[in-house]
C-alpha cells in the first residue's frame, strides 16, 4: 500500500509545489499584485511542480467514500441514472460492482487493457468517484424495506423553479478530478459500464474549480459571482464534524454506517443583474468584503477567517451584517445549530436566448440528516435571504451515498445483499 493510499482523511496525498522566491518575488506576493509580478524571473518552481497535480491520489478503499472531505477538484461531472426496466436487484448489483472495480482502477491511476486512452499518461489527478442512490432505487430493487427515512423527498421551497427531467434519479455518481481529461475519461468508462441493459443516463451536469496552482498560494475558491466561497464550512478538526456530516456506526439503516446524505441542487446565478449593482451592495447582500472574504463586522480591518460578529453596528448604528445577509440567514445560529458540508463546483452550459450566461453553481451539501443540514437552512433563505434575488434552483437531488467499500467488497454491498 502506498502512503497515498493509507491517507484516511481522503485529502489527496500531493507533492507540494514549492517556490523559490527572490527579493523581487517576494515584493510582488506581498503587494499582491498579479500576472508579470509573477513572471519567471522573480518566481522559481522546483522542477517536480507540474507532475504533483497528476501524481495525487484519493484511496478508493475505505470506510467513508472518496469525494466527500476530499478538497474539490478543478473538474467534476454530476450524473444521474435510472435503472434499465428488468435490471432488478441483481442488475444493480452487478453495476455497483462493476462502476466499483473500475473506479479503483481508475482513482490509482491504472488504465486497463483496451482502454480508449483518453486518460493516458495522465496520473490519478486527486481523481474520486462517489456513488450514491436515489429514493426511487429501493421500489425499482425490491429493497423498500432498507429505505432509510433520511431520503424523505425534500419539501418544495416557494421559490423553487425545478425542471424534473433534471432532478432526482435512481443512482447518482459524483467524479471529481484536478484533469479534465482524467475526468471526463472516468464518466465516459461510467457511461460504458452501465450499459443499456442495466442503466440509463438521467442528467448530466458539468462543473469546474480553480485548478490547483493557479494562485501563489492555495486560496479558498471563488465562485462566478466572484466571491470568496467555503470559508465557513465545517472543519474536519471541528468536534461535531463527523456527526454532522457522516451516518454514525449505530445509525439506521445499518447499511449507511460511515455514509452521507448528498442533497445536489443546480442553481444558476443572475450575473447580469449581479454585476449591474455596485461592490458596495454585493458586499451588503452576502455579509462578507469580495476582495478577501473578511466578515464586513470586522470594519476596514480583518481576514477571512476573522470570527463573525453578528451583533456588530456601523458607525450608523445599522447591523454591520444585514437582517437578510446570506451569512447571517445561512449561519448555524441562524437555524438552530443546522450546518452542512458545502462542497461546490461552479458551470457555464453557454449562453441563453437573452444572452444571459447559464452559468452559476453545482451546489452540493453532505450532511448526516438533510433535516439537520440543507432542510431548515433552505427554508430559511427562500424567504429571508438577499442573495436568492439573484438565484434560480432549477435542479434538485437527494441522495443516500453509502459507507466506502472495503478490498474486495463493491460500494452498496451492504444494501445490495442485505
Ligand atoms: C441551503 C444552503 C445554502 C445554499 C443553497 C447556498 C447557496 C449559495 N451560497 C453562495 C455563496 C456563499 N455562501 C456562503 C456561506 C454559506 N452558505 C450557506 C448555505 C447555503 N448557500 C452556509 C451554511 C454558509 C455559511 C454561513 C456561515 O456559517 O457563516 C458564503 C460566504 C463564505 C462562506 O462561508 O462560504 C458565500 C459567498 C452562493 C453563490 C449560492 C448559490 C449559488
Ligand atoms: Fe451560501
Amino acid at each position: 500500500m502506498t502512503e497515498q493510499q493509507q491517507n484516511p482523511s481522503h485529502a489527496p496525498s500531493r507533492v507540494s509545489r514549492r517556490y523559490v522566491l527572490g527579493a523581487a518575488g517576494a515584493a510582488g506576493l506581498i503587494a499582491g499584485g498579479a500576472g508579470g509580478a509573477f513572471g519567471a524571473a522573480q518566481l522559481k518552481e522546483e522542477p517536480t511542480a507540474l507532475a504533483s497535480v497528476g501524481s495525487s491520489s484519493v484511496p478508493f478503499y475505505g470506510n467513508r467514500q472518496g469525494g466527500i472531505t476530499t478538497p474539490a477538484q478543478a473538474r467534476g461531472h454530476l450524473v444521474a441514472f435510472d435503472l434499465a426496466a428488468g435490471a432488478g436487484r441483481k442488475g444493480a448489483a452487478a453495476l455497483l460492482k462493476r462502476w466499483s472495480r473500475a473506479a479503483e482502477e481508475m482513482t490509482a491511476g491504472r488504465v486497463p487493457p483496451g482502454d480508449n486512452q483518453i486518460a493516458l499518461d495522465a496520473g490519478p489527478s486527486s481523481l474520486t468517484v462517489t456513488f450514491g442512490f436515489g429514493r426511487s432505487f429501493f421500489a425499482k430493487t425490491a429493497l423498500a424495506k432498507q429505505l432509510p427515512d433520511a431520503l424523505a423527498p425534500l419539501p418544495d421551497f416557494p421559490s423553487d423553479e425545478l425542471v424534473a427531467a433534471h432532478s432526482n434519479g435512481d443512482l447518482w455518481v459524483q467524479i471529481g478530478a484536478d484533469d479534465a481529461l482524467v475526468a471526463f475519461h472516468a464518466l465516459r468508462v461510467i457511461q460504458k459500464e452501465a450499459g443499456d441493459g442495466a442503466a440509463r443516463l438521467r442528467w448530466q451536469m458539468n462543473g469546474f474549480n480553480r485548478t490547483p496552482g493557479a494562485t501563489a498560494e492555495p486560496r479558498t475558491a471563488r465562485n462566478l459571482m466572484g466571491q470568496v466561497d467555503g470559508t465557513d464550512n465545517p472543519k474536519q478538526t471541528d468536534a461535531t464534524f463527523n456527526e454532522r456530516v457522516f451516518v454514525p456506526s449505530s445509525g439506521s439503516p445499518e447499511w449507511m454506517a460511515g455514509g452521507s446524505y448528498a442533497v445536489v441542487r443546480r442553481i444558476r446565478m443572475l450575473l447580469d443583474a449581479w454585476d449591474d449593482l455596485s461592490l458596495e451592495r454585493q458586499e451588503k447582500v452576502i455579509g462578507r468584503r469580495k476582495s478577501d472574504g473578511a466578515p464586513l463586522s470586522a470594519g476596514k480591518g480583518g481576514t477571512e477567517t476573522t470570527p463573525v460578529d453578528l451583533d456588530k453596528r456601523d458607525a450608523d448604528g445599522l447591523p454591520a451584517i444585514a437582517a437578510d445577509a446570506h451569512i447571517r440567514v445561512a449561519k448555524p445560529e441562524s437555524n438552530s445549530g443546522a450546518a452542512m458540508l458545502r462542497r461546490t463546483f461552479s458551470y457555464h452550459d453557454g449562453f441563453r436566448d437573452d444572452g444571459a450566461p447559464d452559468a452559476g453553481l453545482l451546489f452540493v451539501a453532505w450532511q448526516a440528516d438533510p433535516l439537520k443540514g440543507f432542510v431548515p437552512v433552505q427554508r430559511k433563505l427562500d424567504g429571508g435571504d438577499g442573495l436568492s434575488r439573484f438565484l434560480r434552483h432549477e435542479s434538485s437531488g437527494l441522495f443516500a451515498v453509502p459507507g466506502g467499500a472495503g478490498k474486495g467488497e463493491y460500494v452498496g454491498q451492504r444494501l445490495l445483499e442485505s
